[in-house]
């Protein structure tokens, strides 16, 4: 039988320059995987922790603690174990943890040696992680939220909304979907130079002007899609991030860059009327984590109209998502490893949502690395949707080149994006 032979992990840089967990298995027949674990800027209270060094290196980022926890703890429990068996692993860990949150041993010492035991299953099977994870089922390319224009905390600019993203709908494939996403982008590129504002890129690489609104963003990016050639709406339609847990402030919804602060009535108001005027198919975290009266009436007025995504308000958490659907809060969940702590229970959670029909968007962190796991993850699950930002930054290009590469290896492989939002 073959068994987990050793584990070990170092720590390394993601996309901003934080360290951050790398974790190495290495299988009784010479196999040796690798994962590298992601980390957000605009968290959700409830998500699993995130062990950070409380010394002065990397101003207190490091995640040597974290990394000796796998070389320690994690590998003694875990060498000799068969590592085909994920959930028996994930469990295994979890249990070593003792806590809810993964507060003792940290959500990225225990995320990386999850993600790193699958990836080595897969190679030492020689069959991709996806088929790994996903089997004969796993046939779905996911439809890109392609996040094009950056705002809130994870760019420097005026705009307090986080993400602006476009969604390819009316494509056959993935990679002509990708495409008119590209295409659009190098458009937007002009669009925002011609108006004398800066090309320069967020944490997610969509650009980060400074407009005057939070409604302006749309309005450049509906004109760079018909510049492109495409139809707003049809071919391509608009999503949102709001992260509006970002926004709380003296209990209202603050937007600077209106000089105002909206009640959730009012922002709910706010979102009607964009919704009226353009096509936004998605709201993200259109109210904050502990909003859920405000969640219940965002759903009540658009819930029949538009996907509303749970991100901070479900923490890709299987419990909280349970209340959620439960209370008829939201209609989809975005998934996040991270945020729960291993691949195991991130497959629960997305078995839940499917189960009640909520829709899942699998994602990245803004905190990035060259990993492409959620690629083949997405795949796997069937999810039907992917946020990995745009194509302007390694980190991000790395899960797309890796999508179209899955794309060519299953040949009849699924693209949904005219089903997606058809009811
Ligand atoms: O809010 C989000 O959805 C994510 C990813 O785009 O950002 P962060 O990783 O900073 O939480
Ligand atoms: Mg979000």
């Amino acid at each position: 039988m073959i068994y987990i032979e050793d584990i070990a992990a170092d720590e390394v840089l993601d996309s901003r320059g934080n360290p951050t967990v790398r974790a190495k298995v290495t299988l009784s027949d010479g196999t040796v995987a690798s994962a590298i674990v992601p980390s957000g800027a605009s968290t959700g209270k409830r998500e699993a922790l995130e062990l950070r060094d409380a010394d002065s290196r990397y101003m207190g980022k490091g995640v040597l603690k974290a990394c000796e926890n796998v070389n320690t703890e994690i590998s003694d429990e875990l060498i000799g174990l068969n590592p085909f068996n994920q959930a028996m692993i994930d469990e295994t860990m979890k249990k070593l943890d003792g806590t809810e949150n993964y507060g003792r041993l940290g959500a990225n010492a225990v995320l990386g040696v999850s993600m790193a035991v699958a990836r080595a299953s897969a190679m030492s099977l020689g069959i991709p992680l996806y088929r790994y994870l996903g089997g004969s089922n796993a046939m779905t390319l996911p439809t890109p939220m392609f996040n094009i224009i950056n705002g809130g905390s994870h760019a420097n600019n005026s705009v307090d909304f986080q993400e602006y993203m476009i969604m390819p709908l009316n494509f056959e494939n993935f990679s002509e979907a990708l495409r008119s996403c590209v295409e659009v982008y190098h458009q937007l590129k002009k669009i925002i130079a011609g108006m004398g504002e800066s090309t320069a890129l967020g944490d997610e690489g969509g650009f980060a002007p400074n407009l005057k609104d939070n409604e302006e963003p749309i309005k450049v990016i509906m004109q760079a899609i018909e510049k492109a050639g495409y139809k707003p709406g049809i071919d391509i339609a608009i999503a949102l991030d709001v992260a509006s847990s970002e926004l709380v402030c003296d209990g209202g919804y603050k937007l600077d860059s209106e000089k105002r602060t909206l009640s959730s009535a009012e922002l709910v108001a706010y979102y009607e009327n964009l919704c009226a005027k353009y096509p936004i198919v998605s709201i993200e975290d259109g109210l904050s984590e502990d909003d859920w009266d405000g969640w219940k009436l965002l759903t009540e007025k658009l819930g029949s109209k538009i996907q509303l995504v749970g991100d901070d308000l479900f923490v890709t958490n299987e419990k909280i998502l349970g209340e959620g659907i439960a209370k008829g809060i939201g209609n989809a969940i975005l998934i996040k490893p991270n945020q729960i702590g291993s691949v195991t229970e991130t497959m629960r959670t997305v078995r839940l949502a499917q189960r009640n029909n909520y829709k899942c968007v699998m994602s990245h962190r803004s905190g990035e690395s060259e990993d492409a796991f959620i690629a083949d993850f997405a795949v796997a699950l069937n999810t039907g949707e992917i946020k990995t930002g745009a194509t302007a930054r390694g980190e991000r290009t790395a899960k797309y080149n890796r999508l179209l590469e899955i794309e060519k290896e299953l040949e009849l492989g699924e693209y949904i994006g005219k089903q997606l939002f058809t009811k």
